[in-house]
C-alpha cells in the first residue's frame, strides 16, 4: 500500500512537472490547440508510458474477479453473520401468554449457486418483521418466509402467541424473536436499515373459557387493548416504516364489512358496522387502522399493502380463543357437545391458514395496494361446520345451542375475483381437507397439556 503510495505521489510529481514544462512552452492566453492527426501516435506512447497499462489490467482483473466470485461470497456472508445480533438479546425471554402480530423484511442478495449477475441486479433476500410472529398465522407467515431466504425479524407480546409456534427457528441465524407490544413505539431504525417490507396481523381474543390467569387480568379491558392494538399498534408500525422507508402490509379483517347488507363482499362495500356495539372495538378498530394506512400512503408516500381477512383456520390456532373452528375441534376433541350459538344457520367461509399465507405473500410482492379480500369462499352454516367436524373427528358428537353474541354477522363470504385477478391468488384447500391437518395438531397439544406441559 504505501510503495503504491509512493508510486502514485511519483506519478503525480512527474505529471506536475510535465504540466509545468508544458505550461513554460506555450505563450500566455494562447489560443485551445487543436488536436492534429500527428498526436495519434503520442497518445498511444502517453498510454504506454508510467506504468498505466498495468493499472488497467488490474483494475480489469479486479473487476472480473468480483463478478466471478460474488455468488460464493455471499453464500458465506449474510447466513454466517449475525449483522443485527442486538436484537437476538430478546429471543432468550420466556413465554406468557398472548400476543399480537406481525413482521417485515430487508434487502441482502440472495444465494444463486450459479451464474455471474451483478449483485445489484440478483433479487435481494428481504428481511421481514412480522408482528405477532410467534401467533398463529403469524408463525405460518415466519415458516413461509424463512424456508424461501428471508431474514425474519419476529414481534410478539405472546398474549396470545405462543414461543412453542416459533421454536423450530431458534437458532437460526436468519430469525430473531423479539417480546415487545406494538401498542408501544418501538424503535428498530438502527437495526432495520433497508427494510423493505412489513405486516401487521391481528390477534382476537373471545371472552369465552380462558384458561390461564394471566389472560383473565389482561381480559378485564380487552375492549379497550384490542382497540388499541389496531390503531395504536398500526400507526406505531407505520411510524416505523415511514421512518425506514419499509414497504407496511396491514392485516385487516372482513369483520370490517360488519353485519353486511351485501353478499358476498366486494372489497368496494364500505360495510355495516355498529360503532358502538359490542364488536366494534374490533370493526372499528380495523377501520380506523385500515384509515390510518391510507393516510400515511396518501400524506407520507409510505408503500402499503391492505388484506381483510375473513375467517382462517388451521394449525397453532390457540386451542380455547373462543373462535367456532377451534371451539368445536377442541369440544369434540373433549368429547364435550358442541356449542352452536343462535340457530346456527348464519353463515362463515372458512380459509385454511397455508392459503392466507401464500396470499400475504402474494400481496406483499405484487404491486397493488388493495385492499384484497383474502379467503375461501367455500359457504357454510355453523350446524353445517359442526357436522363436518363431526365426521372428521367424531360422528357421536352432540350439539348444545346457546345464545348468540350481540351484532353476530348473519352471512359472510368474500368475493375473491380481485385478487384472483390481480394477485394471481385463490384458495387451494378445501375445508374437508384442511381440518384433519388442523385436528391432529389439536390432538397432540392437548394430550401435552393434559400432562402438564402447554406447547
Ligand atoms: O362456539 C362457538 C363459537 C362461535 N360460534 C359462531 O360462529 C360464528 C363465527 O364466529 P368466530 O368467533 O369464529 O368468528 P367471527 O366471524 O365472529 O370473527 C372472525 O372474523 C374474521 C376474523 O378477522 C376474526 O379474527 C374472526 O374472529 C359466529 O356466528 C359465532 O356466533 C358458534 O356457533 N359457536
Amino acid at each position: 500500500m504505501k510503495q503504491l503510495h509512493k508510486q502514485t505521489s511519483v506519478n503525480h510529481r512527474s505529471r506536475d512537472e510535465e504540466m509545468a514544462g508544458s505550461h513554460h512552452s506555450t505563450p500566455p492566453c494562447s489560443p485551445k490547440v487543436t488536436k492534429h492527426p500527428r498526436s495519434l501516435p503520442r497518445s498511444i506512447h502517453y498510454f504506454f508510458r508510467e506504468q498505466r497499462l498495468l493499472f488497467v489490467l488490474v483494475g480489469i482483473l479486479i473487476g472480473y474477479t468480483f463478478f466471478i466470485l460474488q455468488p460464493s461470497l455471499s453464500r458465506i456472508g449474510p447466513h454466517e453473520t449475525n449483522t443485527h445480533a442486538p436484537l437476538s438479546i430478546t429471543s432468550d425471554l420466556s413465554d406468557s401468554s398472548s400476543s399480537s402480530n406481525l413482521f417485515s423484511v430487508v434487502d441482502q442478495p440472495r444465494y444463486r449457486p450459479v451464474g455471474r449477475v451483478p449483485a445489484q441486479i440478483r433479487n435481494r433476500r428481504k428481511r421481514i418483521v412480522v408482528t405477532g410472529g410467534a401467533g398463529f398465522v403469524g408463525s405460518h407467515l415466519v415458516d413461509k418466509l424463512i424456508a424461501r431466504g428471508d431474514d425474519v425479524i419476529g414481534i410478539d407480546n405472546f398474549f396470545t402467541g405462543r414461543r412453542g409456534n416459533v421454536v423450530h427457528h431458534f437458532g437460526n441465524p436468519r430469525f430473531e424473536l423479539i417480546r415487545h407490544d406494538v401498542v408501544d413505539p418501538i424503535l428498530l431504525e438502527n437495526f432495520l436499515a433497508g427494510i423493505l417490507s412489513f405486516s401487521i396481523l391481528d390477534t382476537l381474543f373471545k371472552d369465552d373459557p380462558i384458561p390461564t390467569l394471566g389472560l383473565y387480568l389482561w381480559i378485564e379491558n380487552l375492549d379497550i387493548r384490542l382497540y388499541k392494538t389496531n390503531v395504536m399498534g398500526t400507526l406505531n408500525m407505520l411510524g416505523l416504516a415511514k421512518r425506514i422507508g419499509a414497504r407496511f402490509l396491514l392485516t385487516s379483517t372482513s369483520e370490517v364489512y360488519g353485519d353486511p347488507l351485501e353478499h358476498p363482499q366486494k372489497e368496494t362495500y364500505w360495510g355495516h358496522v355498529n360503532p358502538i356495539g359490542v364488536r366494534s372495538c374490533y370493526d372499528e378498530g380495523k377501520r380506523t387502522a385500515e384509515t390510518l394506512t391510507m393516510d400515511y400512503h396518501r400524506g407520507a408516500g409510505v408503500e402499503v399493502r391492505i388484506a381483510r381477512i375473513f375467517n382462517t383456520y388451521g394449525p397453532r390456532m390457540c386451542l380455547d380463543d373462543g373462535r367456532v373452528v377451534s371451539n368445536f375441534v377442541a369440544q369434540a376433541i373433549r368429547k364435550q357437545p358442541l356449542t352452536v350459538y343462535g340457530d346456527g344457520l348464519q353463515t362463515r367461509s372458512f380459509q385454511y391458514v397455508s392459503d392466507l399465507v401464500d396470499g400475504l405473500v402474494a400481496l406483499m410482492e405484487g404491486e397493488h395496494v388493495g385492499p384484497f379480500n383474502l379467503g375461501n369462499p367455500g359457504e357454510f352454516t355453523m350446524l353445517e361446520l359442526a357436522e363436518v367436524v363431526k365426521e372428521t373427528i367424531d360422528p357421536s358428537a352432540r350439539i348444545e345451542f346457546k345464545s348468540n353474541t350481540e351484532d353476530d354477522p348473519h352471512k359472510r363470504k368474500p368475493d375473491i375475483t380481485k385478487a384472483k385477478e390481480l394477485l394471481n391468488w385463490e384458495p387451494k384447500i378445501s375445508l374437508r381437507e384442511g381440518l384433519p391437518r388442523m385436528v391432529s395438531d389439536f390432538r397432540n397439544r392437548m394430550l401435552n397439556e393434559d400432562e402438564g406441559k402447554v406447547l
